[in-house]
């Protein structure tokens, strides 16, 4: 259906000298791939991979307009060496030696639709992907974008489970956003400069399954009860408050280009044997009942090195929990349905 194309990277040749280089020095060779690079979160990320020196070859693929993409990216004179594949025909080209695979691929909300409303195209889009990186990579970390991550990334487990490689330790729901927005929010009523701020966020990544545990931020600021349920609404409602200031022209795009960035480094760092990665991501997880789970986990050479407990919560963030499960159990089971049908 649509036409097949494959675009490399005039610098090849200069990229390859920058390989052999690498490849004798300390930093590994490392593909990543980004399925969806030419969407609004596909393209910004694609310009931030590129950058980011840990990626020795970057390979971007969507059904539509990847070689426009990747001719501009691939001019910039960075490390990685840049190809672009566009279409079905392509797609395991594209894969093929992926030692990350992050998914930004399917449509995004408008105003007044949940998420979960995106479901029935982009479960399947996901689906079609997970069948052929358990086929052409199935070693390869995968960073789920594509929304509702709360059932994408369990249709994801079953889809590989089916093809007899699953392995939980190296698939990842990305919540990164969730955490840049309550650090952000959180600086600004803290009035603290930002760059110092970490706080966890827990649960999922939809309206109330994502939970800021402002309690546990740092540095710590003395802030009302009023204002600590005002950030966590906002940190909720995040998503929703780009959606409608776009009215009609998509979602978070550059934000989550940003987050997919900072976490998809945070991956590589964990696989070259960088100590101590910690980051937030919704993973295959026994810390509550739910099958998956949002929570801090330790990035390694295998991927989930640990999935770390939740720490003390107030009452307010306990309830929080407890109310969240419901729709994230849902979610998740929805997902499993689908996936097996
Ligand atoms: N996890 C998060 O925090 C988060 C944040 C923002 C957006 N999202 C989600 O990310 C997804 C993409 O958002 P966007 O704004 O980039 O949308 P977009 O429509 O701008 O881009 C999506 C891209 O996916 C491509 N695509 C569609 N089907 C494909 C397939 N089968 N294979 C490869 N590519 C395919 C499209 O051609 C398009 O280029 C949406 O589902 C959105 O809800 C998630
Ligand atoms: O809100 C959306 O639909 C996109 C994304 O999940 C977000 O949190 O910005």
């Amino acid at each position: 259906m649509f036409r097949s194309m494959l675009v490399r990277s005039s610098a090849s040749a200069k990229q390859a000298v920058n390989r052999r280089s690498f490849s004798s020095g300390s930093v590994p060779e490392r593909k990543v791939a980004i399925l969806g690079a030419a969407g609004g979160i596909g393209q910004p990320l694609a310009l931030l991979m590129k950058l980011n020196p840990l990626v020795s070859s970057l390979s971007l693929y969507d059904i539509a307009n990847t070689p426009g993409v990747a001719a501009d990216v691939g001019h910039i004179n960075t490390r990685s060496d840049v190809a672009g594949y566009m279409g079905d025909d392509n797609l395991a080209k594209a894969l093929e030696g992926a030692d990350l695979v992050i998914i930004p691929a399917g449509v995004p909300r408008k105003p007044g639709m949940t998420r979960d409303d995106l479901f029935n195209i982009n479960a399947g889009i996901v689906k079609n992907l997970c069948t052929a990186i358990a086929k052409y990579c199935p070693h390869a970390l995968i960073n789920m974008i594509s929304n509702p991550v709360n059932s994408t990334v369990p249709i994801a487990a079953e889809i590989f489970k089916k093809a007899g490689m699953y392995d939980e330790k190296k698939l990842f729901g990305v919540t990164t956003l969730d955490v840049v927005r309550a650090k952000t929010f959180y600086a600004g009523k803290a009035n603290v400069p930002v760059a110092e701020v970490n706080v966890p966020v827990i649960g999922g990544h939809a309206g109330v399954t994502i939970l800021p545990l402002f309690s546990q931020a740092s540095p710590q600021a003395n802030l009302s009860s009023d204002v600590l349920t005002a950030l966590t609404k906002r940190t909720q409602d995040g998503g929703t408050e780009v959606v409608e200031a776009k009215a009609g022209k998509g979602s978070a795009t550059l934000s989550m280009a940003y987050a997919g960035a900072l976490f998809a480094d945070a991956c590589l760092k964990g696989l070259n044997g960088v100590p101590d990665v910690v980051e937030c991501s919704y993973v295959q997880s026994t810390i509550t009942e739910l099958p998956f789970f949002a929570s801090k986990v330790r990035l390694g050479k295998n991927g989930v090195e640990e999935v770390l407990d939740l720490g003390p919560l107030s009452d307010y963030e306990k309830e929080g929990l407890e109310a969240l499960k419901p729709e994230l159990k849902s979610s998740i089971e929805k997902g499993v349905k689908f996936a097996n049908q």
